[in-house]
């Protein structure tokens, strides 16, 4: 890990939309979407304005095209396509980079929660220039809305790969890399976990929802998973509707390992910020659909924070919507 502190040049603004063709539903026509396939998690939240009248049938289409943003009325929740997956990760590394600027200035730090997957590729840019030498790294708090209970340099842990991907490249604290206990049980890691959170809240370093009580972290970078979970939050599974905890185990994952630890919707959704990344056709109709198909919700849904949710979806994430 680098240990020089890096020289500043903030940005000055929040987040701004990055391609041209993004709009903001308050200074042009809104048009609900009542295109049939569209029965989806995110428009139906949403209204989709664009820039000139166009049929509903174009207007959809032109959702996965590149650089179409959707907000809603509140504008607590977008939606940005990018042509590329290339063009998403250079766009979500401003997005960061800007919301490190605002909290650091407000706060004095930036909490920022991380998932594994594919989310930590996508997050290369960050690493790259001009972001890796404009943040002010010293202010950033890691943690991980996730984890699998395996030694920290398994190929399965969330922390590994963090840490090969982003965290070895940028000179942030190793005190304010808060990961899980790897030498703890499910249970055991998950209680720790919820103590560190705990003693974080009380000193201040992470800000507490006056709205729900529970932790909020500026900043949540996920991915969704092809079943349409996120976290280690999985369709049908009990833990969806835990709401007194702040962080919790499973020990009966899907997907392997089956022993992983998770933060909550509760804290999940009393976030600042959410960013929703993802990529690929493959998760299209998670990304897409009101519904599974067996009727169950899919976790993604349930994602709704008390601040804004901005949705990252490449092409072909989107060639659903
Ligand atoms: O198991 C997990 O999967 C999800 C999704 O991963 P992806 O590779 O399909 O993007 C991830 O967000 C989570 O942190 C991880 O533990």
């Amino acid at each position: 890990m680098a240990t020089a502190a890096s020289s500043l040049t903030p940005s000055t603004s929040l987040p701004k939309p990055s391609r041209p063709f993004s709009i903001s539903i308050s200074q042009l026509p809104q048009v609900s979407l009542n295109f049939k396939k569209l029965n989806c998690s995110i428009s139906c939240a949403l209204k989709i304005s664009r820039r000139t009248a166009t049929s509903t049938a174009t207007k959809a289409s032109s959702m996965a095209s590149s650089g179409i943003t959707t907000v809603d009325q509140n504008n607590k929740k977008a939606v940005e396509v990018f042509d590329t997956e290339e063009e998403l990760a250079v766009s979500l590394a401003k997005y960061t980079a800007d919301l490190s600027d605002k909290f650091a200035k407000e706060r004095g730090s930036f909490t920022v929660v991380v998932s594994g997957g594919s989310l930590i590729k996508s997050l290369r840019k960050l690493v790259q220039a001009p972001y890796v030498d404009s943040i002010d790294w010293s202010k950033w708090h890691v943690f991980w809305v996730d984890e699998r209970v395996v030694p920290k340099d398994h190929p399965d842990s969330n922390y590994k790969l963090a840490f090969d991907g982003f965290l070895s490249k940028v000179p942030i604290p190793p005190g304010n890399v808060h990961a899980i206990n790897d030498a703890l049980s499910a249970e055991g890691a998950a209680d720790d976990y919820e103590t560190c959170l705990k003693h974080l809240v009380h000193t201040g370093v992470i800000e507490k929802s006056s709205v729900s009580g529970f932790p909020k972290f500026d900043l949540m970078l996920v991915g969704m998973g092809p079943d349409g979970h996120v976290a280690s939050l999985f369709p049908g599974h009990p833990l969806l509707k835990e709401n007194q905890k702040w962080v919790t185990h499973i020990t009966d994952s899907p997907k392997p390992p089956p022993g992983r630890i998770t933060f909550t919707f509760p804290v999940i959704n009393s976030s600042s910020y959410i960013a929703l990344v993802v990529c690929g056709a493959g998760k299209a109709s998670q990304t897409a659909l009101g519904k599974s198909q067996n009727s169950d919700v899919f976790p993604v849904q349930m994602v709704s924070p008390e601040g804004e949710l901005k949705w990252f979806l490449d092409r072909d994430a989107a060639s659903k919507l």
